[in-house]
């Protein structure tokens, strides 16, 4: 009996896990993120801005939400570690890639290095300087525009245009400031829900 109750109790009580990987170029805010990330979730703080350096391999921070685990994995941007984000994308639910919203001169340096993209966080929303959500989307849009074109210069006409579509779709892009905290429980809201629709469809 006590068993069964046990079993019972876990089953109710039982909660999941997802990976979510963080990326982005090297001092767009990620690890300043998951620490705020962790100080607005966990009883236990994460490290205050002053106390984190460049992000040299990679940084874990775990979260729990109702019957879900987040687990974060926020992955150093400077260009020579950039070769192992790869390895993350095969087992991650989630990706969140975090843009410099101050830095303009390297926002196609952005572009050039985002996968598929999932959740774009455009951070520093805070500073005075930084680009709105809205230039952040048209300067990707406008870069991808570019892109497709000079491809399609390349090898002709067989472009896939409905693939182009799904791929502006898929994008979300919201801002934040992760030293302030602004919008950072919105960012969470989206990836509990995407990774509870992500949950449905391998179910069904
Ligand atoms: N104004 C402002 N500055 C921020 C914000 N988020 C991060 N920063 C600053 O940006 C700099 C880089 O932050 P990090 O969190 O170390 O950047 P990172 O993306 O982890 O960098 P790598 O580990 O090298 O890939 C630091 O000086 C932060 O204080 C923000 O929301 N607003
Ligand atoms: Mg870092």
């Amino acid at each position: 009996m006590y068993h069964l109750l046990k079993g019972f109790h876990e089953y109710l009580t039982r909660k999941e896990e997802f990976s979510v990987i963080i990326i982005g170029l090297d001092g767009a805010g990620k690890t300043t993120l998951l620490e705020k990330i962790k100080t607005l979730y966990n009883e236990t703080p994460g490290l205050s801005p002053d106390k984190i350096a460049p992000t040299v391999g990679q940084n874990m921070g775990k979260i729990t939400l109702p019957s879900t685990i987040l687990k974060f994995w926020d992955l150093g941007g400077q260009r020579g570690i950039r070769s192992i984000w790869h390895r993350y994308y095969d087992d991650c639910h989630a990706v969140v890639f975090v843009i410099d919203a101050e830095d303009r001169e390297r926002l196609s340096e952005g572009w050039e290095i985002l996968g598929v993209p999932l959740l774009l966080l455009a951070n520093k929303q805070d500073s005075p300087h930084s680009l709105s959500v809205e230039e952040i989307r048209n300067d990707y849009e406008e870069w991808h525009r570019r892109k497709v074109e000079s491809a399609r210069r390349s090898y002709g006409e067989e472009m896939d245009s409905q693939h182009r579509s799904e791929r502006i779709a898929s994008l979300d892009v919201m801002g934040v400031s992760a030293l302030e905290g602004t919008n950072v429980r919105g960012a969470i809201d989206w990836l509990f829900i995407r990774v509870q629709n992500s949950r449905r469809r391998e179910d069904s």
